[in-house]
């Protein structure tokens, strides 16, 4: 590194006695902290000091200079990439200011500078960029600070609001005399604003810097080959090697003296206003035919400044010549670019590219520097972060790759996180985006949730039963089933079926007079949680007569029906969802949050995960380091260019029920317009004979609770090549960082197949044929009639003309044969029983689902109605058309009223089943329906016989 050595005057610090400044373009963690800077400075070879991206990216992004304070961040804060870097940097910049305050005091606020750039993904953003400028201006709070702005056409009005707020800018990326000068207007301008302010002029310094030895990079490139081509200029154009940057800078040098003639500069001067001056930057020779201080010794001038990287400045201060050369020849110069552009040679043309390269070369220093960050953060966080490995076959590694470098060129990340709707289909997609914020939101609302935690420990509940259906149910499932019930608290249960057997069997779970009920529904028309509340409430009326109210709670969004009915009945609370969230996102707000509160779950500890997976997948984390993106590249990529679209989700057996909900948000958000990612949840893991070529695996391991068995059937499976993301959480809360890594992965996937992540267009659809039914059985008292196109024993069998036409047989087995022969490579059946969901069915269905896989060697899905309508429904329905469905039906043993209509909860759960079926048939998919009539445990065995013989 630089030193200052030699006895008496250096050539650096001889360049004060032609006004020059010599600056340091370089900073780094040990060079501020060692005394390195300090030497330079008070030997008077440094005079002040530049950073910018490509110089930040090479002192963080290898070694372990920055380890102590990384460490000492992250056991406080859970911070971004992004933040992070700007902590490290931000302390680099004080220290580096703080070590030239005594020079800035000394030369009355005219040397002594530290300059931080604006983050460079913000060149063509004005707004971003003034704002940015304050904020770091505010950050870094040292008076000496200069904040460097390029001068971007977008920039420029940027530079001047910063001016005009009394900020020292350096302005940054000028290679041109027209560039320039919009930066001497902006900045005077900007110094005119503030002037009419009444500002302080004074303090207000500012360079611009005018880049050098690019110029040369191109233009000599330019004159090499056409030299090389033989033309016929060629001795005209060598000429003009290594000379054309420095002419272009002595002429707007020329500009500047002009200008501080002016009668408009001679009236902010007399205001106090210190003069903006030309800073040469990229100073360091590039090409070694040139002498290594040449775009030093050739640019010294009065009022000027040269920042120098560290080896030009060790060369200069040893052979370096002071001497005013920045006036020498001007028309020497003019001549040269005269010269240039009799030859062709472009230089507008290169400037211009010049600053798109500029631009896009601080942007990759900047993602590169993002990038070690997240690493190393990653690194010293260790467990807890969760942690994704991916093993792969080679061509689909290959492809991510390139789909995340993709997203790194276009910079689609910081897209998505500014809810910009061109990430999917340019659609109504921003309108669904707080997700994206939702946990920042509620940490700062927790006291809200924390003293509803505490009322609800203090009521004594000794139940929680929480009615919602779909991205209201499935998340505090997850919750239930993955954290159990806490000392203290009720347990939670969740009911999302309108079985009247199942309803049952939950009323049977609870006492009324002890139950907490939780109404969650986003909407608050959903038909299953409203008849659910009108049995419960009714239920609980029952034993706690006036006081049923004081135990319900709803969630829904502000202005619903519910909410107009939980007020009128005057509920215990109400909680608002947030309506720019859409259902299956909504786990880590309210719908989320309450049930997690009112079972006992440590609020602050769970959202802190959740934030951890926020931050991870934060906008500065570049796509290769960012979780969410990762994940959503690897599952848009295999679905779309590999037809790897059966998502198979494995989980350790304490967090199995995530599947369920992961299913929902991938299933509902991908799955439409013919496309989509199939997820298939709980198929037990089978060797690799059972797979086809059309399944990515995704495996939620739990480190503390981990299965054997699972950890050797995902070992043979990526031996056989079979493509496996490995999700490691160290700690059951860590569910809550997956959340948000899969809600991400979900919209990204989205970008990939190219539809609105957010929407779910043919869940309506069985909806209204649903209420149709229900509509027809209000009126007449029952639904309309149907008729089987076979029977035989328990079973009927119902499809509509089109299918019923392809599986003709004479008997249920024939019938069930036919169907499942239709089942091809690349396929997915569907077993959609609308029965009860218990412990037998659970195992029913399992049993008979991995039976066809294994006959069939297809990807299977076990649903249960109406359950899977409001999640996977709306894949199997507009989705891919590689579903074959068999829908279970039976005769309800018992069936429960719905208080205040005339239906049952069997004959909503029969309408729904029917709608579903409808729908499925007038989307042309292969679909059957059988219902079995009389005792359901006799019909199931025998429909298990008959399956097992056909297929
Ligand atoms: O502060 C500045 C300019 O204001 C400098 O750090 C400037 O960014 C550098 O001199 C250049 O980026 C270096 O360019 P080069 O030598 O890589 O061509
Ligand atoms: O996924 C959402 C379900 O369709 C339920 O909707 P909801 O919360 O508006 O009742």
């Amino acid at each position: 590194m630089t030193t200052s050595h030699k006895k008496g005057v250096n050539p650096l610090q001889a360049l004060a006695t032609v006004r020059q400044s010599p600056w340091l373009d370089f900073i780094r963690r040990s060079f501020v902290e060692d005394g390195s800077l300090t030497r330079l400075v008070e030997d008077g070879d440094v005079r002040g000091v530049t950073s910018n991206p490509a110089i930040f990216q090479k002192a963080m992004g290898e070694g372990t200079e920055y380890d102590t304070q990384i460490k000492s961040v992250l056991a406080h804060d859970i911070i971004s990439p992004g933040a992070l870097y700007e902590k490290l940097a931000v302390k680099d910049i004080q220290t580096a200011a703080h070590i030239l305050a005594p020079l800035y005091k000394s030369t009355k606020a005219r040397d002594g500078f530290v300059s931080l750039e604006v983050s460079p993904y913000l060149a063509r953003d004005e707004k971003g960029t003034a704002h940015e400028a304050v904020r770091l201006w505010n950050d870094v709070s040292e008076p000496n600070l200069m904040i460097k702005i390029p001068a971007t056409p977008e920039s420029i009005p940027a530079i001047r609001q910063t001016i005009a707020a009394g900020i020292n800018v350096n302005v940054t990326l000028i290679f041109a005399l027209s560039a320039y000068k919009a930066v001497v207007e902006a900045w005077v301008s900007g110094l005119e604003e503030l002037h009419k302010k009444g500002g302080d002029l004074s303090r207000v310094a500012s360079v611009a810097s005018f880049f050098v030895s690019r110029i040369d990079g191109k233009i000599d490139a330019e004159i090499d080959r056409r030299v090389k081509a033989g033309d016929k200029e060629a001795e005209a154009l060598k000429a003009l090697r290594g000379k054309v940057a420095i002419a272009n800078a002595r002429i707007a040098y020329v500009y500047w003296q002009d200008f501080v003639k002016t009668d408009r500069w001679k009236k902010l001067e007399a205001a106090g206003a210190q003069p903006q001056r030309l800073l040469w930057a990229s100073t360091g020779t590039k090409d070694k035919a040139y002498s290594d201080v040449l775009y030093v010794d050739s640019l010294i001038g009065p009022d000027t400044v040269n920042t120098i990287p560290p080896a030009t400045m060790d060369a200069f201060r040893d052979h370096g010549t002071v001497s005013e050369t920045l006036t020498q020849d001007i028309e020497g110069s003019r001549h040269i670019l005269a010269e240039a552009e009799r030859l062709g040679l472009n230089l507008d043309g290169v400037t211009a590219t010049l600053v798109d390269e500029g631009v896009t070369s601080f942007e990759q220093a900047f993602d590169l520097l993002l990038g070690s960050v997240a690493a190393k953060q990653k690194t010293l966080l260790a467990d807890k972060l969760t942690d994704l490995k991916t093993s792969l076959p080679a061509e689909l590694g290959e492809s991510i790759k390139k789909g995340l470098a993709d997203w790194q060129a276009k910079g689609t990340i910081r897209k998505l996180w500014a809810k910009d709707a061109s990430v999917w289909t340019s659609g109504p997609e921003s309108k669904w985006l707080k997700w994206l914020d939702i946990v920042d939101n509620r940490l700062s609302h927790l006291s809200e949730l924390e003293s509803f935690q505490a009322e609800v420990k203090a009521r004594g509940f000794k139940q929680v039963l929480l009615l919602g259906m779909g991205g209201s149910s499935l998340g505090p499932e997850v919750l239930a089933e993955t954290f159990g019930k806490h000392e203290g608290y009720g347990h939670l249960y969740v009911l999302d079926s309108t079985d009247p057997q199942q309803v049952a069997t939950y009323a049977g779970k609870i006492d009324p007079a002890e139950t907490l009920f939780i109404v969650a529904s986003k909407s608050g028309s959903t038909l299953e949680p409203n008849i659910m509340l009108a049995y419960f409430y009714d239920l609980a009326r029952k034993s706690l007569g006036d006081k049923t109210s004081a135990h319900f709670v709803a969630i829904t969004d502000p202005g619903s029906k519910l909410e107009a009915h939980a007020k009128k009945a005057g509920f215990w609370k109400i909680f608002a969802g947030e309506p720019e969230i859409g259902g299956r996102y909504s786990i880590l707000s309210n719908f989320g949050l309450v049930p997690a509160a009112a079972s006992g779950i440590p609020l602050k500890a769970f959202l802190n995960d959740a934030l951890h997976g926020v931050r991870a997948s934060d906008a500065s984390a570049p796509p290769a380091e960012n979780p969410g993106v990762t994940l959503g590249t690897i599952l848009g990529v295999a679905a779309t260019q590999y037809g790897r679209d059966k998502l198979t989700i494995i989980a350790s057996p304490a967090i199995a029920s995530f599947g369920a909900w992961m299913e929902q948000l991938v299933a509902e958000s991908t799955g439409k317009h013919g496309k989509g990612i199939i997820p298939v949840d709980g198929e037990t893991l089978a060797g690799p004979a059972r797979y086809g070529k059309d399944r990515l695996f995704v495996y939620l391991r739990l480190a503390s609770a981990h299965s054997h068995e699972q950890d050797e059937a995902i070992k043979t499976l990526i031996d056989a090549g079979q493509p496996v993301l490995t999700i490691t959480l160290h700690n059951k809360r860590q569910i809550a960082q997956e959340f948000f890594r899969w809600e991400l992965a979900t919209a990204v996937a989205g970008a990939f197949l190219g539809i609105d992540p957010f929407d779910q267009p043919d869940v309506e659809a069985s909806k209204i044929e649903t209420r149709k039914l229900t509509d027809a059985y209000n009126k007449t008292g029952s639904l309309p009639a149907e008729k089987p196109f076979a029977e035989h024993g328990p079973f009927a069998f119902f499809a509509d003309a089109a299918n019923a036409g392809a599986l003709k047989g004479s008997d249920a087995r024939s019938i069930l044969k036919a169907h499942f022969d239709r089942v091809k490579a690349g396929d997915y059946v569907g077993l959609l029983a609308y029965i009860e969901r218990d412990a037998a069915t659970l195992e029913w269905i399992q049993h008979n689902r991995l039976k066809i896989r294994d006959a069939k060697t297809v990807a299977t899905a076990a649903e249960f109605g109406p359950r899977f309508l409001h999640s996977t429904g709306q894949a199997y329905k507009g989705g891919p058309d590689s579903g074959v469905f068999l829908q279970i039906t039976a005769d309800d043993s018992h069936d429960l009223p719905v208080p205040g209509e005339n239906y049952t909860f069997g004959v909503v759960k029969a309408a729904q089943a029917r709608g579903d079926f409808d729908v499925l048939a007038e989307r042309g998919r292969r679909a059957l329906r059988v219902h079995i009539r009389g005792s359901l445990k006799d019909g199931l065995a025998l429909l298990a016989q008959e399956l097992h013989a056909a297929v």
